[in-house]
């Protein structure tokens, strides 16, 4: 999938056609300005004050608490890029808004599938864009050591929202060792993969390690039973020492690419030593492909930012099977997401003994 100018007659169709639109145009002013729209309209609570039915600018205004002239302005722009539809009436009569579907379905902050956090986190995100600097030095920042305390929640939270889309996914694609206990989950940040392989696997205890923690409640913790099966450790990956054959999974999801080579190396041979035998590596990440021609607007601009925000890269998938492989783990079949096929699932078993 990639992002791209949609017209809207047949005059523009024909436009486009010719090569007469001049889409970089349409894609440095609408981009940033429809990203920010849909950011502040989150934030400021605009989706979830028209959950309940249709309203007029001044009826969103005095739920938002926002001032009613610019409010119209943001829901007439929202309702142009189909986040919200205008019933249109005559002055003096105002437009009534109502939610679209894709709006009551990923942007309520109570939906099942909201995005309200990870349309949040985009703002954290684009504070980091630095990408002329980045592919002028080569130099990228450090995300994770720049981040401000309160950045943290939104991080997580919008981390949350993106792994509640798929966790049901990974753990249908993932066959634990039987009788598996004892889970490590290396940047697991907010959890929710661990909590689902948890309510899946009754027996499971998982460890998640990450540079900071979410704030206990803000997962709604208490609420879900398999929560008491997660625990939390503040570690850094990069230096925790991992007990010896002390693990039957391991997942590193979606950190790889936050690392250079020789970390991600370094990281997977010490997890090999940390799996008891038969034990797995699930490593899920986006992945890069081999070459750009075959399209790929997702994971190449995702490749640019990691190098800007973390001076590391999306890895190819061989590249995560070689450090398997060198760990002298024995790497199976990779799995795609059926949403992401980008985003794959790479297993590798550690071998267990052979008798004599
Ligand atoms: C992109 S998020 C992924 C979170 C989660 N694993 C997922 O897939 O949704 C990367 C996570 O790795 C953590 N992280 C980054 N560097 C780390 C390090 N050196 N040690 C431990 N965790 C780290 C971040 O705090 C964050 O929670």
């Amino acid at each position: 999938m990639r992002l791209s100018t949609v017209p809207e007659n047949p005059a523009e169709w024909v436009a486009l056609m010719f090569g007469q639109v001049p889409t970089p145009l349409c894609d440095v002013i609408i981009g940033p300005m429809l990203a920010k729209a849909v950011i502040a309209a989150s934030s400021l609570g605009i989706f979830d004050a028209l959950e309940q039915g249709p309203l007029a600018a001044g009826g969103v205004a005095s739920r938002c608490e926002t001032d009613p002239d610019a409010t119209e302005r943001l829901l007439r722009a929202l309702s142009a890029s189909k986040y919200l539809h205008e019933s249109y009436a005559p002055s003096p009569r105002p437009s009534l808004y109502r939610l679209t579907r894709a709006s009551r379905r990923w942007l309520l902050a109570g939906a099942d599938k909201s995005l309200h956090y990870a349309m949040l986190h985009r703002e954290l995100d684009m504070r980091f864009m630095e990408f002329g600097q980045y592919v002028r030095t080569g130099r990228g920042q450090d995300f994770h050591s720049e981040m401000q305390p309160e950045d943290w929640y939104v991080y997580h939270q919008g981390q949350a929202d993106q792994a509640r889309l798929i966790a049901g996914e990974l753990v249908s694609n993932l066959r634990l060792p039987s009788g598996a206990t004892e889970m490590l989950d290396i940047g697991g940040g907010h959890g929710l993969y661990s909590l689902a392989l948890c309510t899946h696997y009754p027996h499971l205890h998982a460890r998640v390690l990450d540079l900071a923690i979410p704030l206990s409640g803000s997962l709604e913790r208490t609420k879900v039973p398999a929560w008491n099966q997660v625990t939390f450790v503040v570690a850094d990956a990069r230096s925790i020492v991992l007990a010896p054959s002390s693990a039957d999974v391991v997942l590193i999801a979606n950190l790889m690419h936050h690392f250079d080579e020789k970390t991600n190396r370094c990281l997977v041979q010490r997890v090999a030593g940390a799996l008891k035998p038969g034990g797995i590596l699930v490593a899920m990440d986006l992945v890069r492909r081999p070459s750009s021609a075959s399209g790929g607007q997702i994971t190449t601009l995702m490749d640019l930012y990691f190098g800007a925000v973390s001076g590391a890269q999306l890895w190819e998938l061989s590249d995560i099977r070689a450090w398997q492989e060198e760990a002298g783990l024995c790497p199976e079949r990779p799995v795609s997401f059926r949403l992401l096929p980008d985003c794959k699932i790479q297993i590798a078993r550690k071998p267990a003994p052979t008798g004599k």
